[in-house]
């Protein structure tokens, strides 16, 4: 099992009030799955990605990535597990505003172990010709598409989108989820995704949905559907 988590808890405390935001969550995901999590706002869903892509920690409970508990590795561990295993996509595409196309996807990529060619990651986003391009002279869907080459251009494991098209149109929004569908055959990808639309669970092996900080329903499509043919 390429994600192993259980009984995993997590609070937040402010002055007197502690809030349990996570109450033993238990989730599996296969290497190679898509896997999407459901949830209204304010349930627990970024807090859960956000120990996944070791940025957050838990306070009990097991989180096994491809074998390792990483809520037991040193900080020095859990960095270098960020930086070469996880790449991670948010809703806003946080690119560097004055660097280039090619300059915010290269940054990435000298600190990577073993990344991919920046071309071919270009290529396959279909930004091939935007590489000298300014995020300000992209459109949303396409600073997407950068965020996306960025992600992947490390070669990670695991792919954590957050929201990913939550501030894109409807098509733009299908084109993005056919890209990062296209990603998890060709490199592999695991991918995990944070989304508030059910269409979307579709294209996804397993669905989780949370409610108030618990999964309470795991599903496994035994089908899934190419994300062009989804509709919402
Ligand atoms: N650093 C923090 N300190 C205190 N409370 C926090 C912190 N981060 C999250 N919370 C609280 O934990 C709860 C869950 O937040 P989380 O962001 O995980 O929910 P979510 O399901 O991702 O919501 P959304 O869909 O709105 O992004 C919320 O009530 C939030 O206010």
């Amino acid at each position: 099992m390429f994600i192993d988590i259980s009984s995993l808890k997590k609070s937040y405390s402010s002055g007197l009030v502690k809030t349990e935001v996570l109450k033993g969550i238990g989730m599996k995901l296969e290497k190679g799955e898509i896997g999407v999590i459901l949830g209204p706002s304010g349930s627990g869903k970024s807090t859960l990605m956000n120990i996944i892509g070791g940025i957050d920690s838990g306070d009990s409970g097991k989180v096994v990535v491809d074998g390792v508990e990483i809520n037991n590795l040193s900080s020095d561990l859990l960095t270098e597990y960020r930086r070469e295993d996880i790449g991670f996509i948010f809703q806003f595409y946080n690119l560097v505003p004055n660097l280039t196309v090619g300059e915010n996807i290269e940054v990435v990529s000298n600190i990577s172990k073993s990344p991919l060619n920046i071309d071919e990651v270009l290529a396959a986003v279909g930004l091939q010709d935007k590489k000298r391009r300014f995020p300000r002279e992209l459109s949303g869907g396409e600073q997407q598409r950068v965020s996306i080459a960025r992600a992947i251009v490390k070669n990670p494991k695991l792919l954590l989108c957050d929201e990913p098209t939550g501030a894109l149109d409807y098509q733009t929004s299908r084109s993005i989820l056919r890209l990062l569908q296209q990603v998890n055959k060709k490199y592999g990808t695991t991918i995990l995704m944070i989304t508030h639309n059910a269409a979307i669970a579709a294209m996804a092996n397993r669905v989780f949905k949370v409610r108030s900080g618990e999964i309470v329903e795991a599903t496994v499509n035994e089908v899934t559907v190419p994300a062009e043919r989804i509709e919402w």
